[in-house]
């Protein structure tokens, strides 16, 4: 007997201990009989039913949570198991009866017979409450995220570096058109463009294995054989233990649209939008590259300037767009000529520039091979072009001429701007030869070129530091009276000493520094008048000022001579404004208003140099002047050729007709003097007179011819 007791003590110990580890189990532990009722209950179920294991025996869910459906769903899904009689997991939800929340389980439910043989089941619950609000919430986010790049036209794809497989957002498969995606990586590598897969794979490959960041451009063939352009980035998300990328994920964007818009800009920036040949700024980058080759290759090269001959008359008599044909035909046979490594680049109009890379290392033989394929070019160019002009209803053939200046380099050469400034002087020499022609620069040249660049930079400083001067020739009236004087200025250069105009006006012509050289002539004619107005026989003399064509084009110009006038109170009739025939010649309508007004303000007109252009009665009726000056070239010869004599008369008489002053310069000799005066001439100049003077000089000539004149008559 006392066996037994200590039997059923041991028995009932083994029993409690083993409630004891059901009852520490966290989770929901029960078992129910087959009409649904609890038979066995841990203290987790009975904690969240808020109640104790020993209340809920017997007892159906219903009773605890007041949760009809919930109650008959339990039932039935157990008996349904019970009758199965197979364990199966349960995803199931119940009510927490102190709260009311809903809670979600994850139920093991194994069903037993008992020592009775009757149904049984076991439950062993899970609450992932927590998990599944959690896994909601990630499904809410990827479900937003996925909104949002199919909003934003982002593609998105998500790969598995183990199986390769690769997944999808609709986006990605409207930019890439793969349609039926069979989801690999291989699918997404055969669409690659050849010449971007090793590009791809490597950033990829830097991604995986040493996590640098995958952001990169690339080009995919769609199935329909398009190419586009994506942007492609993504991110390891998920490494194994030994941090190899497991999971990658990542967006795609189609930026086809974007590169060909900047490649448009690039193309504008670079090349000529008519011939589509690289423009100035490429030549100028390439120049520089084929020199720096140069030094590495010890090879020599070529620039080759051309220039289209009197390519102007073609826009002027077919229209432009004839021009731009023969343009591009030209830029095409240049092209065709040339090695892969060489250049041809439309400098401006009609001008073209040419690098001749890798000729020779000997400098001779560099030349003869430049000199071979500039004379090819020449030719080519030469032979006729067919062109649709708009006003011909046929093609035409046109034939063209180019001249091309050379210039050669090699390492030594150090400035691309002066390699094309030496080759653009030998061009200019090639024109000066009678176009058509290849011309290389030569140290000639170059010295001709020095000389410009430093003329132009004295020429500068002189106007800056004003290092000018005027020296007066007078002019005589038939009585031998000096009425009036030509001021004519020299440049008083503290290096090269006294410079008369032949040295620099045409230069200062070309380069637009007449403007200010102009203005201070001017000024000091001014200021000459102004200062004389105070000595009787200075103060009716008339100075004659010499003014430039670019100064009559200028669009200031009248009003700044009629600024100065009024600023040293001169009267402006005192002031001969000498311009050239050619000036007025060059465009009849604008050089008559500008004169006019400046008649109209009281300024006196003269024409230079007349007889030498292209002289009619008919136009010289429309010119308001007041004098004539005939060119010195006629009254030269006046005494020996008859011809000049004829001229020299024809324009007195003119004169005379249009009650014009008559002037004739150059006047050397007595006989010439007496030969124009017997033909009636009012005004003489010339060194049979007088030289022009330093202004003391002229100042004292006038004081002493005058005085005596005055005494004599
Ligand atoms: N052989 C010979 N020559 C004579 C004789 N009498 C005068 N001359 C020269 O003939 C030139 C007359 O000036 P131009 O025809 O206006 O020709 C001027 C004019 O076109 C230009 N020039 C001079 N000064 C100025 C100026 O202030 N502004 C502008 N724009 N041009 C000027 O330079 C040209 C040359 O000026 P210059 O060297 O001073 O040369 C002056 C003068 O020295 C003569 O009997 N025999």
């Amino acid at each position: 007997m006392e066996e037994l007791r200590k039997e059923l003590a041991k028995e009932k110990e083994k029993n409690a201990l083993l409630l004891d580890i059901i009852n520490a189990i966290p989770e929901p532990i029960f078992a129910k009989n087959w009409q649904g009722h609890f038979i066995f209950v841990n203290k987790m179920l009975a904690k969240l039913y808020n109640t104790t294991p020993e209340m809920m025996i017997g007892k159906e869910d219903t009773f605890f949570t007041g949760n009809k459906a919930q109650g008959q769903f339990f039932k039935e899904n157990v008996q349904g198991i019970m009758r199965r009689f197979e364990a199966e997991n349960v995803y199931e939800d119940t009510t927490d009866a102190k709260t009311g929340n809903i809670l979600h389980f994850h139920s093991l439910k194994i069903p037993f017979k008992n020592h009775k043989e009757e149904l049984n089941i076991v439950v062993i619950a899970k609450d992932i409450t927590e998990i599944t609000a959690l896994k909601n919430t990630a499904e809410a986010s990827a479900k937003r995220l996925k909104h949002v790049l199919e909003v934003s036209g982002e593609g998105m794809w998500d790969w598995h570096t183990q199986t390769n497989a690769v997944f999808h957002n609709s986006e990605w498969e409207r930019i890439t058109g793969i349609k039926h995606s069979e989801n690999s990586f291989a699918e997404f590598q055969n669409h690659l463009c050849s010449e971007d897969k090793l590009h791809v794979n490597q950033a990829l490959n830097a991604l995986i294995e040493h996590n640098i960041p995958y952001d990169i451009e690339f080009r995919m063939t769609r199935p329909d054989g398009k190419e586009i352009w994506v942007w492609d980035r993504g991110q390891v998300v998920e490494r194994d233990s030994n941090g190899k990328a497991l999971w990658v994920v990542g967006i795609m964007q189609d930026v086809t649209q974007a590169k060909h818009d900047q490649a448009k800009i690039n193309f504008m920036a670079f090349y000529d939008a008519l011939t589509h040949m690289p423009n100035r700024s490429l030549l100028e980058d390439r120049l520089k590259q084929a020199m720096e080759h140069t030094k590495r290759s010890g090879l020599g090269g070529a620039v080759l300037f051309i220039d289209l001959d009197q390519f102007k008359a073609l826009n002027d008599s077919y229209g432009h767009q004839s021009g731009d044909q023969l343009l591009i035909a030209v830029s095409k046979r240049i092209h065709k000529l040339l090695k892969a490594e060489d250049t041809v680049a439309r400098f401006g109009g009609d001008e073209f520039v040419v690098i001749l890379n890798d000729l020779d290392a000997n400098s001779v033989n560099a030349a003869l091979k430049a000199e071979v394929i500039a004379e090819e070019i020449r030719k080519n160019i030469s032979l006729p072009v067919a062109i649709k002009a708009s006003n011909l209803s046929t093609l035409i053939d046109y034939k063209i001429t180019a001249s091309i200046g050379i210039s050669l380099f090699n390492k030594e050469v150090k400035d691309a701007n002066q390699l094309l400034q030496l080759a653009d002087l030998a061009l200019y020499q090639a024109k000066a030869n009678g176009r058509d022609d290849c011309v290389f620069f030569d140290p000639i040249m170059q010295k001709e070129l020095s000389y410009t660049l430093e003329l132009e930079k004295d020429l500068k400083a002189a106007i800056d530091e004003e290092h000018f001067v005027l020296h007066y020739q007078p002019q005589y009236d038939r009585q031998q009276n000096i009425v009036s004087a030509e001021a004519l200025i020299r440049w008083d250069s503290p290096s090269k000493g006294l410079l008369y105009p032949i040295h620099f006006i045409d230069f200062a012509e070309e380069t637009n520094l007449i403007l200010p050289i102009g203005n201070w002539v001017i000024t000091q004619a001014c200021q000459q008048l102004q200062r004389w107005k105070s000595q009787p026989i200075l103060q009716d003399l008339q100075l004659s000022v010499n003014i430039s064509a670019k100064q009559v084009w200028h669009k200031s110009f009248v009003n700044d001579i009629i600024d100065i006038v009024k600023k040293y109170q001169v009267s402006p009739s005192q002031l001969m404004l000498e311009i050239t025939e050619s000036v007025v010649l060059k465009d009849l309508t604008e050089s008559v208003a500008k004169m006019n007004q400046l008649r109209d303000f009281g300024f006196k007109m003269s024409l230079d140099d007349f007889g030498t252009g292209y002289s009619s009665l008919g136009y010289l009726k429309s010119l308001p002047i007041d004098e004539l000056k005939i060119d010195k070239s006629f009254v030269n010869d006046i005494t020996v050729d008859e011809s000049d004599l004829i001229m020299v008369k024809a324009i007195l008489d003119l004169g005379k007709n249009f009650k014009l002053n008559v002037v004739s310069e150059g006047v050397e000799t007595q006989t010439q003097r007496d030969m124009l005066y017997d033909l009636g001439c009012n005004l003489y100049q010339g060194y049979y007179y007088s030289k022009p003077l330093p202004l003391e000089n002229f100042v004292s000539v006038v004081q002493n011819t005058n005085a005596l004149v005055a005494i004599s008559s």
